[in-house]
């Protein structure tokens, strides 16, 4: 979806964007006025106005849509040499911008087109393979339950006020985030809470922005597709934690990554440890009750909470949460009652329960897509089931190869039955990922743990399976669907078909139920 737009921008004029890149102002186009009003890297979302910047990228040269953009009314084009040459070639006439490292470059002239640097809006920017979303989320309405008017800007989507818009990315592309917060600013938002992808941080998206606090969750393996391997995977979360991007940081410390980055990075953090006293935040969980705990912290704060989603992880994004809203200097006992507002966090441990009630095993939906995410969900469902515990699993396509026997592994560790299914093949033979998944599952199962094991690619059919497998033990039997949490389609060879996990698992309860005919 397109983000939108702040309906008054400031112009630019072309040369102080020149000035700014230290390049010289380059000749107007035919009967050019060249001031710029906004920003793009994409040639199908230009407006009148525009700087187009033609980006080099994995499958094409944005330099080869210049003619679109200007058709588009693009005043002027940011590219490098490369698209400069292309260009040339292609006969195409627009004042043109050039840089070695356009995208190193953009998030510095997009806050300055946009008006955003320094930005008006107090950031709150959160790291970290799993957590983002649901932290996001709590610190959201813990501030808006505080009288605050943040934003948000995440996987699921961007809230800005009232308006929701889908989200394409976890973090959008540079220009589309410096235009979301001048939107932002424009409607008389206060602050912003976003999640910052490791993508985002390699690839400059964030640039031009300096959260007020940067936190982050945890590391484990995810997105090596990308990264290559864990020590680059970690350098990119670690960049959040520098003068560039954040004033100041608060670092869960329970994973060794956690604490390597306490140690490492360039702005004051604060850590955050689960019943270790050294840390500057501790949680101190209750011995009774799995969702509640103390939270100390610094000068003396100590509140009393309670997570209101379920498993230990959410514990953590709830500390994390309230620390953060400390930080950024709201009252203590204010924070402690606003964090217990029970927020919607879509897709995340999100229970799907047929209407009318009745006798029903509890149904989830959870956007567990990492072998540490899965293992973290299933364990917190495992003590409130006392029946078997079903999970519905597959892995993505076009993505991280090595996490999918790792994700088998984890899922097999903790649930009863495994049913292994398609998740987003995109490009590849489902087949493959399913064996490569089942050979997790397989391996658990030879290291003697009785789990069950049935694979069924198409996911309909595995989720109906899986509901079908267990209906018969009502309230004690627990079925889990992981991995599409919130999203609303499946894409197999490049083709989203609609899909919607919460949707299908209702269905599949009331098919189980007898309430619709088969
Ligand atoms: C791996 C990756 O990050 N790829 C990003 C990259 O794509 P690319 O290099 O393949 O681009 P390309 O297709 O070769 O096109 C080159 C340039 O031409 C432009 N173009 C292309 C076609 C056209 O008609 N007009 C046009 O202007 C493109 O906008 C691009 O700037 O540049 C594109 C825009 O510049 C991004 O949209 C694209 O993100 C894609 C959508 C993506 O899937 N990214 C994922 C991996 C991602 O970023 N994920 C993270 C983390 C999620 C998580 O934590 O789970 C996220 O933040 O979402
Ligand atoms: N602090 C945590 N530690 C471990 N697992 C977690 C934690 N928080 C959430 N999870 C698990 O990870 C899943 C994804 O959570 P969430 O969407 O909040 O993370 P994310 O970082 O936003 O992921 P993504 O970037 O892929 O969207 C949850 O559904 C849950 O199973």
């Amino acid at each position: 979806m397109v983000p939108p737009r702040p309906t008054s921008p400031p112009r630019t004029p072309l040369r102080e964007v020149a000035a700014l890149l230290g390049v010289p102002a380059p000749e107007s186009g035919p009967g050019a006025p060249a001031d710029v009003t906004g920003v793009t890297l994409d040639s199908r979302a230009v407006l009148p106005g525009d700087l187009y910047a033609a980006l080099p990228g994995a499958h094409a040269h944005g330099a080869d849509f210049a003619a679109a953009a200007a058709r588009a009314g693009a005043v002027a084009v940011l590219t490098d040499d490369d698209g400069a040459r292309r260009m040339r070639a292609a006969g195409t006439v627009l004042a043109t911008l050039v840089v070695p490292d356009p995208r190193g470059v953009l998030g510095h002239v997009a806050a300055a087109v946009y008006g955003t640097r320094p930005t008006p809006l107090r950031l709150v920017g959160i790291t970290g393979t799993n957590g983002k979303t649901t932290t996001a989320y709590l610190v959201h309405s813990a501030l808006t339950a505080l009288g605050r008017r943040p934003g948000l800007i995440g996987t699921v989507e961007t809230r800005i006020g009232d308006e929701r818009v889908g989200s394409v990315r976890t973090t959008p592309e540079a220009p589309d985030l410096h235009a979301l917060l001048a939107v932002m600013a424009e409607r008389g938002l206060d602050g912003c809470v976003m999640e910052v992808s490791s993508h985002a941080l390699a690839q400059h998206r964030v640039d031009g922005a300096v959260y007020d606090v940067a936190l982050f969750t945890n590391l484990s393996q995810d997105h090596l597709d990308f990264h290559g391997d864990m020590e680059s995977y970690f350098a990119a979360k670690a960049m959040l934690f520098t003068p560039d991007h954040s004033r100041r940081g608060i670092v869960c410390v329970d994973d060794a990554w956690g604490r390597r980055l306490a140690a490492e990075a360039t702005v004051p953090v604060l850590s955050l440890a689960t019943g270790d006293d050294s840390a500057d935040w501790v949680v101190h969980p209750d011995e009774h009750d799995p969702a509640a705990f103390v939270l100390s912290g610094p000068d003396g704060v100590l509140l009393a909470l309670r997570s209101s989603l379920p498993g230990a992880f959410n514990v953590t994004n709830t500390a994390m949460a309230a620390a953060v809203l400390v930080t950024l200097g709201e009252d203590a006992d204010a924070v402690g009652r606003a964090v217990l507002a029970d927020p919607h966090v879509p897709g995340r441990m999100e229970r799907v329960a047929l209407e009318g009630g009745g006798v029903q095993p509890l149904a989830v939906v959870d956007y567990a897509h990492t072998p540490d995410a899965i293992g973290a969900a299933l364990r917190a469902l495992r003590p409130g089931t006392p029946g078997r515990l079903v999970c519905v699993t597959g892995a993505g396509g076009d993505r991280d190869r090595d996490k999918r026997r790792a994700m088998g592994v984890a899922a097999a560790g903790v649930a009863d039955l495994v049913v292994v299914t398609d998740d987003n093949p995109r490009s590849e033979d489902p087949a493959a990922i399913r064996d490569a998944v089942l050979a997790g599952v397989q391996e658990v199962r030879d290291a003697g743990r009785d789990v069950e094991v049935v694979v069924v690619g198409d996911r309909r059919r595995a989720i109906r399976e899986a509901v079908a497998a267990v209906w018969a033990e009502g309230a004690d039997a627990t079925v889990a669907v992981v991995g599409k949490g919130h999203e609303s389609g499946q894409d197999v060879g490049g083709v989203v078909h609609p899909f919607d996990d919460r949707d299908e698992l209702r269905e599949a309860l009331r098919l189980a139920a007898g309430t619709v005919a088969r």
